[in-house]
């Protein structure tokens, strides 16, 4: 599965733009020989992690064709344990199915200030018509 390839080319591996995986394609792979997970957007095969995870090969399995970042930050996981996905990334998550991850994903930022600015200008903006109008009937009250 162009592991060994990955083994070759070093730590370094990360594909940029790199192969992509539909979430539906990395939920085949949850069996004990093949086992991909989702950690902030890329895929990772940790099949022949499994053995090897101080944390046990359980928790792997059970994240397993999944998306794992929450359990994996949850963990708090050491520099070194974020070094070793590296040598186990094959890809990334389509960016169709990106968006889906929603709420998670730093893009969402961006959105939500937009959302933050809309909710907050428009009664702003409400205020500044209703305001500008008293004024307006107010004036022209005392002037006939
Ligand atoms: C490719 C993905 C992963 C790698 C490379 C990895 C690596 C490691 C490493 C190196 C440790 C030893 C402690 C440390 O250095 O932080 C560890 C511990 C652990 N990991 Fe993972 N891990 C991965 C995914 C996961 C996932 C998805 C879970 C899900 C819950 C998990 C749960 C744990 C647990 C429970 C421990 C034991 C923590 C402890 O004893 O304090 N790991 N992992």
């Amino acid at each position: 599965m162009g592991s060994e390839q990955l083994g070759a080319a070093g730590v370094g591996a990360a594909p940029e733009g790199g192969p992509f995986f539909t979430l539906a394609e990395v939920a085949k792979h949850n069996s004990n020989r093949e086992a991909w997970l989702v950690i902030h957007g890329r895929v990772y095969d940790v099949g022949r992690f499994l053995g090897e995870h101080p944390g046990g090969e359980e928790v792997l399995l059970e994240q397993a064709g999944r998306d794992a970042t929450e359990s994996f930050e949850d963990v708090g996981h050491s520099t070194d344990a974020k070094e070793m996905l590296k040598e186990y990334l094959i890809g990334e998550v389509h960016p169709c199915d990106r968006k889906n991850e929603g709420s998670k994903d730093p893009n969402t930022t961006s959105s939500s200030q937009s959302s933050f600015w809309s909710t907050w200008l428009i009664p702003i903006f409400g205020a500044l018509v209703i305001g500008l109008m008293y004024r307006y009937y107010m004036l022209d009250g005392k002037s006939s």
